[in-house]
């Protein structure tokens, strides 16, 4: 497995197909390790992250972004165990923070954003995650969260797999401030970054902000 070996084995410029095949399968191993790992934590200590993740979100919004007023923040809506920021969402709408959800429209594609007030009656959409539904206002985010299976000290993200952040990161001109969140656990020495991998300007956790990207393209 890849992580027996050294961490520079991994060229992030080259294609070797072979290795990029070694990667996939390593990832896929640690995706399923670290939500098991997840899926164990009691719901007092899941929410406790919750909660200390909330507040070290509204801290950084505060101390970077104006507390977000007049600017679009994507949010998400927490399946599988992942950090439950809703409370926050509510608290900043009222603070005049336009929120918006991320939504699969098209598979291998970009994601899509729709707006989401308090009032917004969610509708069940791919994987069945609840979203905003299709009379909601399509929205491009100032601010992104990508929600966090693993994470990296170079700011990289692991997901569920379907590399839909990366391909919006990708897409999106001018591209949102990213903001990785989750578990401080779910810390890995590297994710192997492959070409197609967009770091994130933050990682925070319920620690804090670990990681803080200087160069923004
Ligand atoms: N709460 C929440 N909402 C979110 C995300 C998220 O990570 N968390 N997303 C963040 O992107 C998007 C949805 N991401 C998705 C990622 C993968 C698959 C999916 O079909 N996965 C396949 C396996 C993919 C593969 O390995 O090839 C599956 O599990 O069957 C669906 C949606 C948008 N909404
Ligand atoms: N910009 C892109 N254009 C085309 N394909 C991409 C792009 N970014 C990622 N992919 C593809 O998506 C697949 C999954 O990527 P990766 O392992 O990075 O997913 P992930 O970041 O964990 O998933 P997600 O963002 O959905 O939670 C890879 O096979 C990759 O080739």
């Amino acid at each position: 497995m890849a992580r027996e070996i050294a961490p520079d084995y991994f060229d992030p410029l080259a294609t070797d197909p072979e290795q990029a095949r070694d990667v996939a399968r390593w990832r896929g191993a640690e995706r399923n390790r670290l939500r098991a790992a997840r899926d164990r934590m009691s719901v007092a200590s899941r929410k406790d992250v919750s909660v200390s993740l909330a507040k070290q979100l509204q801290r950084l919004l505060i101390n970077r972004f104006n507390g977000g007023r007049g600017k679009v923040l994507s949010v998400y809506w927490p399946i599988k165990g992942e950090p439950d920021l809703r409370p926050l969402m509510a608290e900043l709408h009222d603070e005049g923070v336009t929120i918006a959800l991320p939504l699969v429209e098209v598979k291998a594609a970009p994601l899509a954003f729709r707006r989401w007030t308090p009032d917004t009656r969610m509708v069940r959409g791919d994987w069945n995650i609840p979203v905003p539904p299709p009379d909601a206002e399509p929205m491009t985010p100032d601010i992104t969260l990508a929600p966090l299976v693993g994470w990296d000290p170079a700011g990289f993200r692991l997901g569920y797999g379907g590399g839909y952040f990366d391909r919006t990161l990708a897409a999106l001109a001018p591209r949102p401030v990213s903001i990785g969140v989750g578990f401080h656990t779910a810390r890995l020495q590297t994710i192997y970054p492959q070409p197609h991998d967009i770091p994130l300007d933050f990682i925070l956790t319920d620690a804090g902000v670990q990681v803080e990207r200087q160069e923004r393209p």
